[in-house]
């Protein structure tokens, strides 16, 4: 995990009265101890005494703690940076499941607090606040819906990823892409799982903007590029392939669901950890992250329905049936060795980590 210690993170100490950068948005007080959230620029603060009942819970304090000994602690301020992990997207599936595992390591930031769509707002607030790591999980995910709106969708996932490639490259930050499987348009079962090198061909909006943001993200010379799969993450509204299914498959006896499409559906929380690892193996460069061994959406929904104790049938169509506006990938299945190989780290089964998905639902 990302420690106190480890470079994702900056520790400051500062003896009282000197001037500190001062948080504008969040801080949490522990006496003369402030760990600040997003710092900017300069206040006084004067320090007051401190116990170590003050510093329980502080995950940072306790580490000041086994460095310099319970007590007693100086009087002093310590200015904790915790601005160092930028997450955007922070409202989406994957966002929500990285900002609940980063806690206090990362600033989320959802489309209020960062319009994507504004690239200024994000030279702005990227070179203000220097973070070290941006995790870019911010998209426009609707896949058929890109084809009648192929602006917006391009501005989103390949725009403002070259505006973010940008201000990390000026401030030093590692640019954290998240990308996906339907990079992988052209592949087929005879080609085998794809590799992170294998050939790219992206078919319809979404995959070509996707495309077109993973090559922005390459121009940042500290980039990571997660490709993945299929997501299902817990929101209050969730929208994913999972609750739809679980939400039509309730009231019909039978559904009909592609069979033609092989790829490796995962679930957020396996993907936040992954990127966490990857975060702290100091990968750089393009990975796959994603549940094995591949199946198909309608395998998929069987599961799903196995899992749930659910009786709805479940009939194999083909893509052509299925009739959607947008093309899919009939071949995107990810190959997901680098990622073991680098962070010694391996991966769920599709079938656990739905498990543990549905155990964990409201
Ligand atoms: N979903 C999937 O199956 C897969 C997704 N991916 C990729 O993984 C990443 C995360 O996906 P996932 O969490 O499922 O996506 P979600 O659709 O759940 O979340 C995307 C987030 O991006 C935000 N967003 C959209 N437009 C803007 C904008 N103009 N400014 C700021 N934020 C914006 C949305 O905000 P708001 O809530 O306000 O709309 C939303 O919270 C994306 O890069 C996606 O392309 C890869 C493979 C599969
Ligand atoms: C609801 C439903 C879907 N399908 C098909 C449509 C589609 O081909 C497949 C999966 O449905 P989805 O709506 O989840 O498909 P889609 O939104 O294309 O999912 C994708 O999202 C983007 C953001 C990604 O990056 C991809 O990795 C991928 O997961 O199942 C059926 O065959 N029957 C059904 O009843």
């Amino acid at each position: 995990m990302i420690t106190p210690t480890s470079p994702e993170r900056r520790v400051f100490f500062f003896e009282s009265g000197v001037t500190v950068h001062r948080d504008t948005v969040t801080y949490r007080m522990y006496r003369d101890i402030v760990c600040l959230a997003r710092p900017s620029e300069g206040s006084r603060k004067t320090s007051s005494s401190v116990s170590s009942e003050d510093l329980v819970g502080c995950p940072v304090c306790e580490h000041f703690e086994l460095q310099f000994g319970p007590s007693p602690i100086p009087r002093s301020l310590i200015w904790i940076d915790f601005t160092v992990i930028f997450v955007t997207g922070a409202a989406g599936q994957l966002g929500t499941a990285l900002c609940s595992k980063l806690a206090d390591a990362c600033v989320g930031l959802s489309r209020d607090q960062l319009d994507l769509s504004d690239c200024a707002a994000i030279a702005a607030l990227v070179e203000s606040e220097r973070p070290k790591v941006i995790i870019n999980c911010a998209a426009y995910t609707a896949v058929d819906l890109a084809e009648d709106d192929p602006a917006s969708c391009r501005q989103i996932n390949a725009d403002a990823v070259a505006a973010l490639a940008k201000s990390a490259t000026k401030v030093g930050a590692l640019l954290v892409q998240i990308s996906t499987d339907y990079v992988f348009g052209g592949s087929t079962i005879a080609d085998g799982p794809n590799h992170e090198d294998s050939p790219l061909e992206a078919q319809g909006v979404y995959a070509q903007t996707k495309l077109a943001g993973e090559q922005h993200a390459q121009t940042c010379p500290d980039h990571l590029v997660v490709r993945t799969c299929g997501i299902y993450g817990h929101l209050p509204q969730p929208k994913n392939f999972v609750e739809t299914m679980l939400r039509i498959g309730v009231d019909r006896e039978e559904l009909s669901v592609v069979d033609d499409q092989h790829c490796n559906p995962t679930s957020a929380s396996t993907i936040a950890d992954a990127v966490i690892a990857l975060i702290d193996a100091k990968a750089r460069g393009v990975f796959h992250v994603a549940a094995s061994p591949p199946t198909t959406w309608c395998q998929f929904a069987r599961e799903i329905f196995k899992q749930s104790d659910m009786v709805t049938r479940v009939v194999p169509i083909t893509t052509e049936q299925f009739g959607a506006k947008a093309a899919r990938p009939r071949h995107s299945v990810l190959d997901t060795s680098k990622y073991t190989r680098v962070t010694g780290k391996s991966l769920p089964t599709i079938a656990d980590d739905l498990a543990i998905y549905l155990a964990t639902r409201a």
